[in-house]
């Protein structure tokens, strides 16, 4: 079906379960949940006919909209592997209505000109609102602080640093990082790769790299890092977020720091609760990633951190690559994997089938918290009248087997190539809005 997208629109959705509660009906329309209950159906009759499409939820659950705290869009630089059209495509495809775009761009998102430019795109293309990561240090090249203050003013309004894909590793420049995004309750996202013990590195260090002879990158060179990080973050007060964490002693850090009242904030990436090193045995570099894949009791302190709160968050770490800079040698490949279009179904998988997480707990990890820490108003809100129509309607029962050439990214590299995952996004709503509909990425104006 093809579905009207004025904004004049109305959506009633019926019997549809919020949070995987209670199933009701919630009213959609003027960008805000209208009406939620016995009152949606009235008040949607007391709106002009024309204007109001039905949408049974029967099986369907609604959460807040998803936020992505970590999603590169490659632009500008690199639109042959991801433009921000067809990365927030993907995006709204998965169930996102808001990304946080990387700063690892070319050029550097690291001046209010670069973050200024990747914020009208994102608002340009209509599809999720995305927010510009302003890079800690110029270039990325951890010598001198970029001008955060100045991205912090521009329209964009970033909040979130990050030198993603390297390591803030001078411990000088992360301590004055951390001091001076206090000023504007910015926070300092750490990837977090001690450089000279990963120097050549191409996978976890262990047994499995040790037979098939690839180049280790330690447990230990996370670690590290993260244990300086939060012990700077306490010294001088300021915000840490740890990105994609990814091994069981990180986990042990982060629950240590936050037992002592330090102020951090952990993600894990969905590939990192799910996969290990022992896909590497295929030399199939869509396995290739940083941090890398780590071993099964990695995995398993992962899902346990995530499950007791340790780990605030989900992020993808949406990393698209161009063919031939995957279609290669392990050695030569680029680090990276996509993720927005999968994201949802490996957590259902992996969370919430094993009993684990209920959809509330997904609600939090996937909207309400990345929302809190990049500071969105607007977004991980409740699903209650009043509130922004910024939601997902997901069908749990739905089975898919990932096929790549599917997504609506630009590029292949999901590692999830095959097989059969749970979920599906059967609607995306960004402020009433939908840009998914019916299972169809929808047409939005100004795309
Ligand atoms: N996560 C990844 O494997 N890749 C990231 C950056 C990075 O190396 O972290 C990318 O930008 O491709």
């Amino acid at each position: 079906m093809t579905a009207p997208t004025t904004p004049t629109t109305a959506y009633l959705v019926t019997g549809v379960s919020p949070l995987g509660g209670e199933p009701t009906d919630l009213l959609l329309a003027d960008g805000v949940i209208a009406a939620v209950g016995a009152d949606a159906a009235g008040a949607a009759k007391d709106r002009d006919g024309d204007d109001l499409v039905v949408v049974d939820g029967t099986g369907l659950i609604a959460l807040p909209g998803l936020v992505d705290l970590h999603t590169h869009l490659r632009e500008p630089g690199r639109e042959d592997a991801e433009t921000i059209l067809t990365g927030t495509r993907s995006a709204a495809a998965g169930g996102f209505t808001a990304v946080h775009a990387m700063a690892n761009t070319s050029p550097v998102a690291d001046t209010a000109g670069v973050v200024e430019q990747v914020w009208r795109l994102g608002r340009d293309a209509g599809y999720a609102d995305v927010i510009p990561v302003g890079a800690v240090t110029v270039g990325l090249g951890g010598e001198r602080l970029a001008e955060l203050g100045a991205m912090a003013d521009s329209a964009a309004r970033v909040r979130v640093f990050s030198d993603d894909g390297k390591c803030v590793h001078d411990p000088v420049l992360m301590r004055r990082a951390l001091e001076y995004t206090k000023a504007f309750d910015g926070v300092v996202a750490q990837h977090a790769q001690e450089p000279r013990l990963t120097e050549g590195s191409q996978m976890h260090e262990g047994t499995v790299s040790a037979e098939i002879g690839l180049a280790g990158w330690p447990a230990v060179a996370e670690e590290a890092i993260i244990a300086r990080d939060v012990l700077l973050a306490e010294h001088v007060g300021g915000r840490l977020h740890v990105q994609h964490l990814s091994t069981a002693g990180s986990v042990e850090i982060v629950r240590w720091a936050k037992e002592r009242g330090i102020d951090v904030t952990a993600e894990a990436t969905p590939h990192h609760l799910l996969l290990t090193d022992e896909l590497a045995r295929s030399y199939d570099p869509v396995y290739k990633v940083n941090p890398p894949l780590r071993t099964a009791e990695d995995v398993a302190a992962v899902r346990a951190g995530l499950a007791d709160g340790t780990i605030d968050v989900v992020a993808t770490d949406h990393a698209p690559h161009a063919l031939q800079d995957k279609d290669c040698e392990w050695s030569a490949a680029a680090f990276g994997m996509t993720g927005l279009e999968t994201a949802l179904s490996v957590v259902q998988q992996v969370m919430v089938d094993s009993g684990l997480f209920t959809w509330a707990d997904v609600a939090r990890v996937l909207s309400v918290e990345p929302a809190r820490i990049g500071g969105l108003a607007d977004h991980g809100r409740p699903l209650e009248a009043g509130e922004p129509a910024t939601i997902v309607l997901y069908d749990p029962a739905a089975r898919r087997t990932v096929a790549p050439a599917e997504h609506h990214s630009r590029s292949r590299n999901s590692p999830y190539a095959g097989l059969e995952l749970p979920g599906r996004v059967r609607w995306t709503f960004l402020r009433g809005r939908p840009t998914v509909a019916d299972g169809e990425l929808a047409p939005v104006a100004g795309a």
